[in-house]
């Protein structure tokens, strides 16, 4: 499933774009005046292959929700009991991510991709258990390679279960206490940084906290031999692996599988950076169906976003993940494209043209 996804991912239409840029420039506003926005409604172009883009109405969010044996080094000051308990707040509708999605008007689904207790159903919840929690990631892989494509392969499913259900744009989520330490540990491997510059305060850290987590990614990265850039498609897997959690896999899936169905992606925060990271490894066309949605505080966020050439849409100082910041840049990215469908041309308008 993940060669079939990957073959049936296309680059965006260089067509379409050029063909979106000139008609930004017809519309009747003076040019470039929408900013960001005008690169928005043209990358949505590209990676659709039409001008204008399809509104991207309705969105679904998908929250994958995992545990990390990373958990043990005390790098968060959260019970590990939370990421389950949040499962049950987003399935009973109490999360910000779920007074997000009503705003927006987006689903939200949850997937139990490896949280560290059985689940009973709910509507709602996919359960995709892979394990119960990934392995500690600084004294050994987090998990198998066959476990990250078991992954990453449910995250295709979910994003094309989401899309034959209608959804026209797919919003990523993630909800694992620790994870931004599986997080900073890809960020390092995938940008070549130093830990110590990529490494963020999580839900809040103290100092000494804060130290102990930078040096557990250190020695993950060293115990697990991936300090390195990653260059092969191989090693971009193996990293995952090594270094990630379920959540982080199954986010690479998401991206890859809205991408090769051709719906836009619209990127959360430092986690989903993370996963957009190794999708990206595995094919830099991904990369051209996804919005960034927001800058999260978290630093390795801005690094991952830097190294991947995305500009954030939102910049909040949020740092909560959830999907929070993808879902408040969702109406930006329907304005954004729906200017292309209903703003008139100056010819169509007669409205006179700025003289050359
Ligand atoms: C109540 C609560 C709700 C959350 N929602 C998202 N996160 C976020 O914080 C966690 C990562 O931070 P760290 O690596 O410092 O543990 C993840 O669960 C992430 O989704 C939450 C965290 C908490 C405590
Ligand atoms: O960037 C994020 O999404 C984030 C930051 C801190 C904690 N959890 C998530």
């Amino acid at each position: 499933m993940l060669a079939e996804t990957l073959a049936a991912i296309r680059p965006a239409d260089p067509r379409a774009i050029a063909d979106a840029r000139a008609y930004q420039d017809r519309l009747t506003k003076p040019r470039g005046s929408l900013g960001a926005l005008e690169e928005v409604a043209v990358r949505l172009s590209g990676a659709a292959g039409a001008t204008p883009p399809p509104i991207p109405e309705p969105a679904a969010l998908a929250i994958f929700a995992a545990d990390h044996g990373v958990h043990a080094r005390n790098v968060t000051p959260w019970p590990q009991e939370v990421t389950v308990q949040m499962v049950a707040n987003f399935l009973a509708g109490g999360a910000v991510a779920n007074a997000f999605a009503k705003q927006v008007g987006a689903t939200v689904t949850v997937v139990d991709i490896g949280v560290a207790a059985d689940l009973p159903d709910a509507p709602g919840l996919v359960k995709r258990k892979i394990g119960y929690g990934t392995d500690d990631l600084s004294v050994g892989p987090a998990m198998t390679v066959d476990q990250a494509v078991q992954a990453l392969e449910a995250g295709i499913s979910v994003a094309r279960e989401l899309v034959a259900g209608g959804a026209r744009c797919l919003i990523t989520g993630d909800m694992g206490i620790a994870n931004t330490t599986a997080s900073a540990a890809l960020i390092s491997a995938f940008t070549g940084r130093d830990p110590v510059e990529v490494t963020g305060r999580g839900t809040g850290i103290d100092d000494e906290t804060h130290a102990r987590k930078v040096e557990v990614i250190r020695e993950a990265l060293r115990v697990n031999g991936v300090n390195s850039v990653m260059t092969l498609p191989t090693d971009a897997l193996r990293a995952l692996a090594a270094v990630g959690g379920f959540e982080h896999a199954a986010l690479v899936g998401f991206i890859l599988g809205g991408a090769a169905a051709r719906v836009p992606l619209i990127l959360d925060g430092v986690i989903a950076g993370a996963a957009a990271l190794v999708a990206a490894a595995l094919d830099p066309a991904a990369l051209d169906h996804c919005v960034a949605g927001h800058r999260s505080a978290e630093v390795g966020h801005t690094a991952a976003l830097e190294h991947l050439g995305l500009r954030p849409l939102v910049d909040l100082e949020l740092r909560l993940g959830e999907g929070t910041g993808g879902l408040l840049a969702y109406p930006i990215v329907c304005a954004a494209v729906r200017v292309m469908h209903e703003v008139a041309t100056f010819d169509s308008a007669g409205v006179t043209e700025k003289p050359v």
